[in-house]
């Protein structure tokens, strides 16, 4: 999954605009995945050990699968220059290696004030949620990302 970067402006956005993106789990994203946090949970590297948990075999790390939440929120909604400020999570049943993951983030509610965006963030495999939660961003404004762009703008109108 390596999506084409787009960027949406605070003031592009509107509640229930939606981006889905979807990602074909790997061995070696796992195996990557606890390399580089240390997590070496044998339920996600030992298929010995996962057979003798409930799940049966191998699953990915939950973090790894909400990481790409992350990567929908910057790179497509709202794109580069967003900004986590909070995340909720509920693993609510296993992605196992193989599956497709299909991560859809909608917009919750915006808070213009603050430049906030809450966005309500679904991770299925085969229409089944997997993962649930709720991302708080905050999102740069057209002037915020460009100042320049937005001081000509005014000199010209
Ligand atoms: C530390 C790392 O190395 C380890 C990992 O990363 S493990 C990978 C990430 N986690 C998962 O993949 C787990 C996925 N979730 C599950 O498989 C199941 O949710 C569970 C096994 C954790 C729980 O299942 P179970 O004990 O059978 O619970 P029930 O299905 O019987 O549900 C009972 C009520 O609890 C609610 N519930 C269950 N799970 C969650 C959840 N993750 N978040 C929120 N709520 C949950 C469920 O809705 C039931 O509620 P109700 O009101 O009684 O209907």
């Amino acid at each position: 999954m390596l999506p084409e970067l787009r960027v949406l402006y605070f003031e592009d956005l509107e509640v229930g605009l939606s981006e889905t993106l979807s990602k074909t789990i790997a061995s070696s994203d796992v195996v990557g995945f606890a390399e580089i946090t240390g997590d070496r949970n044998p339920i996600h590297l030992s298929e010995h050990f996962a057979a003798r948990t409930p799940f049966g075999t191998r699953i990915a790390h939950g973090l790894y699968t909400a990481g790409l939440i992350s990567a929908v929120l910057g790179t497509r909604l709202p794109g580069p220059g967003a900004v986590y400020i909070s995340q909720t999570l509920n693993f609510r049943a296993p992605v196992r290696i193989g599956d497709v993951v299909d991560v859809t983030v909608t917009v919750a509610e915006l808070m213009p004030e603050r430049r906030r965006a809450r966005l309500a963030c679904r991770c299925s495999v085969g229409g089944e949620t997997v993962l649930d939660g709720e991302a708080l961003v905050k999102v740069p404004t057209k002037a915020e990302a460009d100042p320049l762009a937005n001081r000509t703008e005014r000199a010209q109108g």
